[in-house]
Order: structure tokens, then sequence, then C-alpha cells
């Protein structure tokens, strides 16, 4: 009875916190940006419109992972302008699938990917467009990273500039052997302006980010695990060893932190992700609300009745 009635309880915090609590105010504001900062999506989506070239493809699996994969192999994989506008798609259609739990993000053709398209980036290279395409990156990022699902990013050959900006936006990183990871911006007169700056310093300190961006240093998979930028590496399977693709190994790896229900899994990314982002108070309130979507439900009840062990 007392447990009924504090679930309940617990139910009906959450269910009003999902319009009103501080996990809604953080998913509104997933868009770093909008209006107020003279940002119209509309005009910058036309503009980039303008520099059609390669896609981002998205995959979801009936397992609860997807694949988003970056494809412009004749450019290595580089972010043409309506890629930017379909990676802004992508992430919409994952924000709304019910059942997500994980996902995989990979460049096509055996490399990640090698930042944004140099002949889009001449077109555009004064302050107002620049300043545009980088408040859209941000927004597209920071929403893929707010993502009720665990991300990965498995990077295969290069991720160069915006691509290494990509995988800081994945919650954990694979590292195929032979693959590099740079921050190639400051040889470009640059530094990262799709949030992989900040991203980075949350990753791996400010000392490391600061070698990083300052040396334009490559991140080889042995580096990437001493620094805490990789959070695993895998070989590259050979065709003759009839083991899987590195797809697939990357599939098996993420698993171990995806099994479960989805709305657990979901709760799981949802309490990390508002105590990285939110004062302390609100993220505990936040973790309360959280709580409250679990407990007594499904997978929990089945957990009791089972009166599994954890030896
Ligand atoms: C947000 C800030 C940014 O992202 S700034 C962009 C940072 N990225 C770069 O500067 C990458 C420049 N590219 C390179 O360093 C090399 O092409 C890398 C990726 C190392 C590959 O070298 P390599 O294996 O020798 O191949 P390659 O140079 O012949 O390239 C194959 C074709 O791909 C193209 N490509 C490559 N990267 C880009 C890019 N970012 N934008 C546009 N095109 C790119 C190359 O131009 C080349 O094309 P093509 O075969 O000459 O027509």
């Amino acid at each position: 009875m007392v447990l009924c009635a504090v679930r309940r309880h617990l139910l009906k915090s959450s269910s009003s916190s999902s319009s009103c609590g501080a996990w809604a105010r953080l998913l509104q504001r997933g868009c770093v940006y909008s209006s107020v900062h003279c940002l119209d999506q509309g005009e910058i989506r036309e503009k980039l419109q303008a520099f059609p070239g390669g896609s981002v493809d998205l995959l979801k699996q009936e397992s609860g992972i997807a694949v988003l994969t970056i494809n412009y192999p004749s450019r290595m994989n580089a972010f043409s302008g309506s890629m930017m506008v379909d990676l802004e798609e992508r992430v919409s259609q994952l924000e709304s699938w019910i059942d997500c739990k994980g996902l995989i993000v990979q460049g096509a053709s055996g490399t990640f990917c090698s930042g944004s398209d140099l002949s889009a980036v001449r077109a555009i290279s004064n302050p107002q467009d620049g300043m545009k395409m980088c408040m859209f990156m941000q927004n597209a990022l920071t929403r893929l990273l707010r993502l009720p699902l665990i991300s990965v990013a498995l990077v295969e050959g290069r991720a160069l500039g915006g691509g290494a900006e990509l995988t800081t936006a994945c919650d954990f990183r694979l590292m195929a052997s032979g693959s590099v990871i740079q921050f190639v911006h400051k040889h470009m007169g640059l530094v990262p302006g799709w949030g992989g700056a900040a991203r980075l310093v949350r990753i791996v300190g400010s000392q490391n980010a600061l070698k990083l961006l300052g040396g334009a240093l490559k991140v080889d998979p042995e580096l990437g695990l001493q620094i805490g930028l990789a959070d695993g590496v895998l070989e590259v399977p050979r065709a003759e060893e009839g083991v899987g693709t590195l797809l697939q190994r990357a599939e098996n790896w993420l698993s171990h932190y995806t099994n479960g229900a989805a709305p657990v899994v979901q709760a799981v990314k949802k309490v990390v992700l508002s105590g990285r982002e939110l004062p302390l108070s609100e993220a505990l309130r936040t973790e309360k609300d959280v709580f409250g979507t679990v407990w007594g439900g499904p997978a929990n009840l089945q957990a009791l009745a089972s009166k599994s062990k954890h030896r």
C-alpha cells in the first residue's frame, strides 16, 4: 500500500516534470541559439542547401541501436552544406524515436570525417555566414549529445577539424587501429566553432585540451586512451578473419551499456546528462523526476520478482 502511494506520488511528479521539470527545460534548451540570437534557421538551411553533395544516413534497427553514417567518400566524408542540414534532420528523427537505446556514428568507406567541405568553406568565408553556420552546427551537435540514448563515435581512418569536433558530440569514442583524431583548426588559422573545444575540455581536461588544440596534435589510439579521449580501441578485422565487421564489433562494445529495457537505458543517460549540465540542486531534482519514471516500472517489477542477486 505504502509503496503504491509513493509510486503514485512519484509518477505524478514525474509526469508533471515532463512538461515543466528541469529535464524538460534542459531539452528545451537543446538549441543553444534561437531567433533571440538572430539565428534564422530557415534562412541558414537555405544557404547551406546551396552547397550540395554527400549525405548523412540513418539506419534505425530493431535492437534499439541506430547507425548514423557520414557519407561523402570522394571528399573523405567532409561536411557539405546539405549534409549539415541532413544531420539536423537525422537528429530530429532520433529525438522522436521512442525505443532508442544507442547510436553509432561512423564514416563511410573506411574513414570518419575530414571536417567541413573546404569548397563550401571558401564560398562562405565572410564572418556573417561563418557565424550562422557555426550556430547551426552547435545547435545540431548539442541536440545530438543530449539525445536520451548512449552514443559512440566509431573512428576509423581520420577525424579531422569538424570531424574531430563531431566525435566529442558522442558519449563515447572508439578508435580503430591506425585511426587518428586531430583538431587541425590551428593549421587552418581557426579554432573549433561547432562546440568541439567546450566539449573537449570536459572530456580530457583543460591542460590536455590546450595541448591538442594548441599543437594540433595527432591523437592515435594509444594517446587517445592515455588522455581519456578514446574509451576503447578496436582492431580492424581483416576480411579473411571472418569474425564480423568493425561496425559489429562496435555494436558489441556498445551493447554492454545498452542492454536492458529502453526506458531504463534512457533514464541512465538522462541522470548522467543532467548531472553534467545542470547546477547540483536542479540535477538532484531531475534525478528524482527520472527515478520516478522507472521506479515500479516493468523492468523494476520484473527484477524484484526474479529475486536477482548481484554476485
Ligand atoms: C570546422 C573546421 C574544419 O573542419 S576545417 C577543415 C579541416 N579539414 C581539412 O583541412 C582536411 C583537408 N584534407 C586533408 O588534409 C587530406 O585530404 C586528407 C583528409 C588527410 C586525406 O588525404 P589523402 O588520403 O592524401 O587524400 P586526398 O587529399 O587526395 O583527398 C581525397 C579527396 O578528398 C578531398 N577532401 C579531403 N578533405 C576535404 C575537405 N575537408 N573538404 C573538401 N574536400 C576534401 C580532397 O580534396 C581530394 O579530392 P580530389 O580527389 O582532389 O578531388
